[in-house]
């Protein structure tokens, strides 16, 4: 097809990255222009394919993650071509794109779709394991299961994942805010949550609407593995249920949360005992839970002077968008968070280069009620969406933004509970002009929602309330709804009959 020095093969539409965002925008543009070819490269061997879509209400969707050999995406759409190999540059004036193995590729529209890396604390570090694809899952249930401790750093979605999931093994969880889960969830819910993950048997996971992920159409044996610096794509919702996460002891759950503390220092064990000796300010024993009988492989050195010996460290502490293939000798716009900026037609700072998923930062003028996090759902909408305007553009038609983008909605499963997260769900960026209100039955759920001048413009529902498509609605009219004063939250009152 390209060879190196030989003609570069052209197609009019390039997609980087086999991920959710890459994969749905090449299905678009193949559904969109049927006699043009789609390039697809991706660094890793399978693709993500989503499956089983259905749109539950307005804005929250369902639908199943496949993870996929490329021939099957290729069957499906006869003009996507995926090209299995990293893109090592971009030279963007000339619209080229530079393979890892050597060949080049011209397009006249791109979109980049090269997800997101964790952002490791004291990356390096060999005790340091960081999850997001299916090897670096692999690497890490392989050393839990050699572990008796471990060291959990990070307070978002994985971090909850993990500690709720993890048995026979202890977890310290050292966390920089008050409360747990500080990116889903304020003090109150944290409050509501805690129980379940003190609580020593764990029930069945309930089934809820979620995202279900599975490796379909690749048997385990088939299944290249790539090497641990290889980029695969993101794992995602029930990604540790077909993964047996226990280490070395035989009790079940053991969790104990360090909060408002940073990791200061990690400590290799002969470092550690010479700082034990050498040091005057270094603390002369551990300030553990327990007092520890043995010498760990590595110690974890708390802000708050406590130090942890364990077995390794898991980093759950964000992520970094891939943009560096993609930077040198391109005038990419970059947000803050690393992203390459995009406008509101998914462009990205650089002529015909579009970018979908955990890659980019949104950088329009969002909807009151929307702001971007990195997560599936968001990667599949982008992805859809660029595409949309890959295809405006190319036909000179104009489009508008995505209703996707009118409001923040999220479904997702923690501790075993339903959750789900519209708009401003934390009063994100509302300062103090909002007021709250609650519902809580022990054990049972948890509903509080956001209320600004009357109007609702955010919630968090936990259990199975049945209230999401309610809000969703209330949120979306902005309905003044200051007469119902607290009857907005009486569960004796049926809301719905409303509103509906
Ligand atoms: C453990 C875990 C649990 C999660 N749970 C949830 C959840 O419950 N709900 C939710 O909504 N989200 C969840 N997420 C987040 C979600 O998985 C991501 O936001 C989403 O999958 C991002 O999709 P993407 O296509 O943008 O990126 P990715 O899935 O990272 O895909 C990027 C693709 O680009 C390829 N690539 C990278 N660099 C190059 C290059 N130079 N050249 C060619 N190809 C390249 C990679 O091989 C990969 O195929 C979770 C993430 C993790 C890690
Ligand atoms: N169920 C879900 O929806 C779900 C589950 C897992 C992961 N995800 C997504 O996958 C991605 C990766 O997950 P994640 O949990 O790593 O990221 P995250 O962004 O959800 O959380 C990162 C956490 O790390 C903390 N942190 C950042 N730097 C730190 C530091 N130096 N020291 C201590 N704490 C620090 C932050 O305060 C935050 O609590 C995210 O985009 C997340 O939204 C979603």
């Amino acid at each position: 097809m390209a060879g190196a020095g030989g003609a570069a093969a052209r197609s009019r539409f390039a997609v980087v990255g086999g991920g959710i965002a890459g994969v749905t925008c090449a299905e678009k543009l193949a559904t969109e222009f049927p006699s043009e070819d789609i390039f697809l490269m991706t660094a890793s061997p399978v693709i993500k394919a989503v499956t089983n879509f259905k749109q539950v209400s307005k804005t929250l969707e369902e639908f199943d993650v496949e993870e996929q050999p490329s021939s099957i995406l290729e069957k499906r759409y006869p003009n996507i071509k995926v090209i299995q190999s990293g893109v090592k540059q971009l030279k963007s004036d000339e619209h080229k794109i530079f393979t890892e193995d050597g060949k080049e590729y011209v397009y006249e529209k791109l979109c980049l779709c090269a997800g997101a890396k964790p952002k490791l604390i004291f990356e390096g570090n060999p005790y340091v394991l960081g999850i997001r694809d299916t090897d670096s899952a692999q690497a890490f249930q392989k050393n839990l299961a050699q572990a008796e401790r471990i060291v959990v750093v990070g307070n978002g979605g994985i971090a909850l994942e993990l500690v709720y999931e993890i048995q026979g093994c202890e977890v310290i969880w050292a966390i920089k805010d008050k409360a747990i889960g500080n990116t889903f969830f304020d003090a109150g819910a944290a409050e509501f949550l805690i129980p379940k993950l003190t609580a020593e048997n764990r029930e069945t996971p309930i089934e809820c609407k979620r995202t279900k992920y599975t490796v379909e159409g690749s048997q385990e044996k088939e299944r290249p593995t790539a090497a641990s610096d290889k980029l695969g794509s993101a794992l995602g919702p029930d990604w540790h249920e077909g993964l047996h996460l226990k280490g070395t002891k035989e009790f079940s759950h053991k969790v104990h949360i360090e909060i408002l503390c940073e990791v200061k220092n990690i400590h290799l064990q002969q470092e550690f005992i010479q700082l034990q000796r050498t040091s005057l300010t270094f603390p002369k024993e551990e300030k553990n839970v327990e007092p520890d009988q043995v010498l760990w492989p590595v110690y974890v050195e708390l802000t708050n002077g406590k130090i942890y010996g364990c077995d390794f460290i898991v980093s759950a502490t964000g992520v970094v968008p891939n943009v560096k293939p993609f930077l040198d000798g391109n005038n990419f716009a970059v947000g803050e968070d690393g992203g390459l900026k995009v406008d509101e037609h998914m462009h990205t700072s650089v002529p015909d280069v579009y970018a979908a998923g955990d890659i980019c930062t949104a950088a329009w003028e969002p909807s009151p009620v929307w702001h971007q996090m990195r997560l599936w759902t968001q990667a599949r909408q982008m992805g859809w969406y660029a595409a949309k305007c890959m295809a405006a553009d190319t036909l000179g038609e104009s489009i508008e933004m995505d209703f996707s983008f009118e409001l923040f909605a999220h479904v997702t499963k923690f501790f075993n509970y339903k959750v789900v997260v519209l708009g401003k769900y934390n009063a994100q960026g509302l300062g103090s002009e909002h007021e709250l209100m609650l519902r809580c039955t022990k054990g049972q759920e948890y509903v509080k929602v956001v209320m600004q001048n009357g109007r609702m413009v955010g919630a968090v529902l936990i259990g199975e309330t049945d209230l999401e498509e309610t809000f969703e609605n209330l949120i979306l009219n902005q309905m003044d709804l200051s007469a119902y004063g607290e009857d907005l939250l009486n569960p004796d009152v049926d809301i719905e009959d409303y509103f509906d």
